[in-house]
């Protein structure tokens, strides 16, 4: 079990954490209970707030973790261990870097027309796995474009595959493709992603540039 650069706590142990923190989510927007219950559970969750907020990360994650050329992914806001509002998806990666994909089942948090997932929340989770591609390939960028054709409703709770793939790299830009299927090959949703190299990137020496490839 890895231990966290912040301390003694385990990686394992955020995750549990979070997922505890993510449910608690889930079942504040679909539970029935009455109004004193509600009022009871709101100060029991507003003490809990309140103590853990004694001792916080200031700012953001990424900002307070991150050196100038390794990113902390643990704040991301899709694939985040420490971050709630993350899904969180789990990229397998193939061997050669130039595919990736994540088995999903999205619930009621994630919903756009009823039922169904909101396209907002299905472009963020295109613009991480195409994103994400570009830096697994041996080419990382920020995002330039993201072109995305919504092509079938996305239902929630029912089990997706999100897909990328690289395409092409002409000098600091590089192209990636991706979709989300269901488990019957049904696309709902495909993109194209132009990822650039910045020049705040560009500019520096080549063994930091080296070292921005890196990603936790
Ligand atoms: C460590 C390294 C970073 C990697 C980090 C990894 C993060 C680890 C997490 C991984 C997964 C995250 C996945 C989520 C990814 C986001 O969510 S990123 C957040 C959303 N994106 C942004 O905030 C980007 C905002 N935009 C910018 O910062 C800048 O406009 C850009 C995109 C970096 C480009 O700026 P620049 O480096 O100054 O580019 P510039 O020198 O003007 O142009 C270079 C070339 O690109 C072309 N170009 C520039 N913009 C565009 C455009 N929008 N469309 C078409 N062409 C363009 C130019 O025409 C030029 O072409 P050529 O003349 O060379 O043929």
């Amino acid at each position: 079990m890895s231990e966290s650069p912040q301390g003694d706590v385990s990686v394992a142990l955020y995750e549990s954490f979070t997922q505890s923190v993510r449910d608690l989510a889930d079942t504040a927007l679909r539970t029935n209970a009455g109004a004193d219950e509600l009022a009871r559970a709101q100060a029991e969750i507003e003490a809990i707030t309140a103590r853990l907020a004694a001792d916080q990360i200031p700012g953001t994650h990424g900002e307070h973790c991150s050196t100038p050329t390794g990113v902390s992914g643990w704040g991301n806001t899709v694939v985040g261990i420490r971050n709630a509002a993350a899904m969180p998806l789990r990229f397998s990666v193939a061997g050669d870097g130039m595919r990736l994909w994540a088995d999903f089942t999205p619930g009621a948090l994630y919903e756009g027309p009823p039922g169904h997932m909101h396209g907002g929340v299905i472009a963020m989770l295109l613009d991480q796995a195409l994103g994400e591609l570009s830096m697994r390939s041996g080419h990382p960028g920020l995002t330039a474009n993201l072109s995305i054709d919504y092509k079938a409703p996305t239902k929630l709770n029912t089990p997706l595959r999100i897909e990328a793939w690289y395409d092409r790299t002409e000098g600091v830009k590089t192209w990636t493709r991706g979709h989300i299927t269901t488990a019957d090959g049904t696309v709902c949703a495909e993109a194209t992603g132009l990822f650039i190299l910045p020049r705040w990137v560009r500019d520096l020496p080549p063994e930091e540039v080296a070292k921005a490839h890196q990603h936790d």
